[in-house]
């Protein structure tokens, strides 16, 4: 578990993180979400000891990661992908990570097969697509077989099968029950990573929840009822303590919305009682992205593109299995 308690740290006059206060759990993966410079990687950066809290404190299993026995089997990171010799295969990169580790020679096989890079493990790492450098430096984070894994920003700049494929991989290690924690400022692909999610903004934690809990809260949701007799059913669900609107909808004319806790069945069966007639009785969910706005409070604009969602599996895996043979 990572536990961070009132962690704080100041660069001159920039205060990156601001008393952040937040825990991990194994088993899951956490997301942990934010604009850009919200603080997402100093945070990381204090959890892994190469950066010092100006005040407050983070712990792994209890231990500042300074005082841990053998770093590399209790915590594995990927921070920068290209932080690799370019003319050092990716075999001998992860033979010399082992070897300055002391971690057993026999586990560089191991996670090149992990990630899937086995075949092209005698290549230069300085030819490698940014997929497959993401992968090698995955496999470096599990050279230690880790029960805690970091991850900074692990899609930036991949292809739709490279973001398939860490995804995967992410679930695989968490069902493994080990400690993922993983930052992004994508909310779109957050939701489909992460079960958990710490979410922070200009440095501070905007909100610790589940992923469902954080887009139900923050994008709440409303009932559309399209009818012949808007007024009518307005007036019966006021009577019934329900918050409701009536709006003009380009294309539909008058839609009347109810907001708050309440469920389609009951507004269906109200409106049956009665014999009104619907045309139109469907759940309304606020976007992600106007979650996500509206929970961090930022101007940074957020950018949310189709490309980014995941094609179906199978057509992911033939994709990376071609660039493998390649
Ligand atoms: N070494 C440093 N010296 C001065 N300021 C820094 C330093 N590192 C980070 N900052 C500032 O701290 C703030 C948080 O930066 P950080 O990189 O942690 O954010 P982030 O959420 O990881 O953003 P990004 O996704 O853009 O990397 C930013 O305002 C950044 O400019």
């Amino acid at each position: 578990m990572i536990e961070a308690k009132g962690l704080t740290k100041r660069y001159g006059n920039t205060v990156a993180v601001d008393n952040l206060s937040f825990e991990v759990k194994p088993g899951k993966v956490t997301g942990f979400l934010g604009p850009n410079g919200a603080g997402k990687s100093t945070t990381m950066r204090m959890i892994l000891g190469l950066d010092t809290p100006t005040s407050g404190d983070v712990r792994i299993d209890g231990q500042h990661y300074s005082d841990l026995k053998q770093p590399l089997s209790k915590v594995g990171a990927l921070l920068d992908a290209k932080w690799v010799h370019p003319n050092r295969s990716a075999r001998a990169h992860l033979s010399w990570m082992a070897a300055s580790n002391k971690l057993p020679k026999t586990r560089v096989d191991q996670v090149l097969e992990a990630v899937g890079l086995t075949e092209v493990a005698g290549k230069r790492a300085g030819a490698f697509s940014l997929g497959m450098s993401q992968r090698l430096g995955i496999a470096g984070a599990l050279l230690g077989d880790p029960e805690i894994l970091l991850f900074d920003e692990p899609v930036n700049g991949l292809d739709p099968e490279g973001i398939v494929w860490i995804r995967k991989f992410m679930h695989r290690l968490a069902d493994e029950g080990r400690t993922v924690f993983v930052s992004s400022h994508l909310l779109s692909e957050m939701a489909l990573t992460a079960e958990e999610l710490v979410v922070i903004g200009r440095g501070r934690l905007i909100s610790q929840t589940s992923t469902k809990n954080f887009v139900d809260n923050a994008s709440g949701s409303s009932i559309k009822v399209r009818s012949p007799q808007l007024d009518q059913l307005q007036s019966l669900l006021q009577q019934r303590d329900l918050v409701t609107r009536i709006e003009d909808v380009e294309d539909e004319g008058k839609v009347l919305f109810v907001d708050g806790e309440v469920t389609t069945d009951s507004i269906g069966e109200a409106a049956a009682e009665q014999g009104i007639v619907l045309h139109e009785l469907s759940l309304q969910r606020g976007s992600l992205e106007a979650a996500f706005m509206q929970m961090t409070g930022d101007s940074v604009q957020y950018h949310a593109h189709d490309s980014e969602l995941a094609p179906p599996l199978a057509a992911a895996e033939v994709v990376v299995a071609e660039e493998e043979k390649n």
